[in-house]
């Protein structure tokens, strides 16, 4: 049977994915006991309550812990760590929440979110800031899918078109002032390919946030890369969201993905404010009929789940996928989300 000390060395090969250091490290691990049954049993003092990636670091101590002769079974109960221990874990390194530049002052903050990539939700988000500008409203974007940026090539903006100063980044302007910044207008060339590896992802999203000269806003939309990542995670647990739209589609996969997403957000208590269900139907121009090409909608179902209205149901529409592709998002008109958007426009700042 191993000793305390032995299955403590094997816990040192399970890392906080978030922190990137050791359970045993960050002094996660309490109250350990061994019986001679070979049951290891032990808590997780998590360095945020509810924290999604509780059950990645479950699952990984159980992997090494059975590896070692003798154990048979691993029992890990959940708890927190309090505000002294966090402090005396992360020393003065505890990671402050970021703060926008004395230039920048920011009404709502709204994070787009899928499940997964490809079901639209670069368009919502760009749609979405369209229709608030149209609305009257001062938008910005902040395109937080550093790996697959899609929001400068929607408003036609060219590669490298930011600009810093001594205050701060300056962000690209579209056509009808809607402000933007992403990895895409720094690069020189659209297909240059930049390594990202996680620390550095959610560094760069928090410096996007904290450094672009956003001026006066209404809104900043911040379009989130799809799944329930590492970057998603910190965006949603430190800068101050207003709340967050989740976009799906029909598939059955798309919403069994966005499941893990809605449940993130529900363990940070992140309002959803609503479910957006993309190519749910074509709508046929010979007959006017709705055909639902993807399958039945999940997304009153997702909704449920969510504890949020369906906001919207769009249909495909080629000539969206053209105007986008010519950078011309805004003048695609989708009716479907106005009134959505007006709902957006009228929430109260979070205080
Ligand atoms: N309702 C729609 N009708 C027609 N085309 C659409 C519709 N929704 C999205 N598209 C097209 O599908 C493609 C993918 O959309 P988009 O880039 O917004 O997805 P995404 O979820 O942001 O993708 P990724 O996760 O890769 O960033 C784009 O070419 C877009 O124009």
């Amino acid at each position: 049977m191993p000793t305390e000390v032995e299955i403590m060395e094997a816990l040192k090969k399970v890392i906080d994915p978030e922190l990137g250091r050791s359970i045993v490290d960050l002094q996660m691990v309490r109250d350990l006991k061994i019986d001679p049954e070979g049951l290891v049993s032990f808590t997780l003092a998590l360095t945020a309550p509810g924290c999604p990636l509780k059950d990645r670091m479950q699952q990984d101590a159980h992997a090494v812990l059975t590896a070692l002769p003798g154990i048979r079974d691993v029992k890990v109960t959940f708890g927190a760590m309090t505000e002294e221990e966090r402090a005396a874990v992360f020393g003065h390194s505890t990671p402050s929440l970021p703060k926008l530049n004395e230039f920048s002052k920011i009404g709502q903050t709204i994070a787009v979110m899928s499940g997964k990539g490809g079901v639209g939700k670069s368009l919502v988000t760009a749609s979405l800031a369209v229709n608030l500008a149209r609305q009257g409203k001062k938008v910005g974007i902040l395109d937080a899918d550093l790996t697959g940026p899609s929001i400068p090539k929607l408003f036609g903006l060219p590669p490298g078109g930011v600009r810093g100063s001594d205050m701060g980044i300056l962000p690209g302007n579209t056509r009808t002032g809607i402000r933007i910044m992403s990895t895409n207008l720094l690069v020189p060339e659209e297909d240059t390919a930049v390594v990202w590896r996680g620390p550095i992802v959610s560094g760069t999203i928090r410096q996007f946030y904290e450094q672009v000269l956003w001026g006066r806003l209404d809104v900043l939309l911040i379009d989130l890369p799809p799944g329930t990542s590492d970057a998603n995670l910190t965006v949603v647990q430190t800068i101050p969201l207003d709340g967050v739209v989740l976009v799906t589609t029909p598939q059955a996969l798309a919403s069994l993905v966005v499941r893990k997403g809605v449940r993130m957000l529900q363990e940070l208590e992140v309002p959803i404010l609503g479910i957006i269900e993309n190519m749910s139907y074509y709508t046929c121009p010979d007959t006017g009929k709705p055909h639902e090409i993807f399958g039945p909608s999940h997304a009153a179902e997702v909704a449920q789940l969510a504890g949020a209205a369906v906001a919207a149901r769009l249909p495909i529409r080629p000539e969206i996928a053209a105007q986008c592709d010519d950078g011309r998002v805004e003048d695609v008109t989708i009716p479907e989300l106005e009134a959505f958007t007006r709902q957006l426009a009228g929430i109260p700042a979070a205080a």
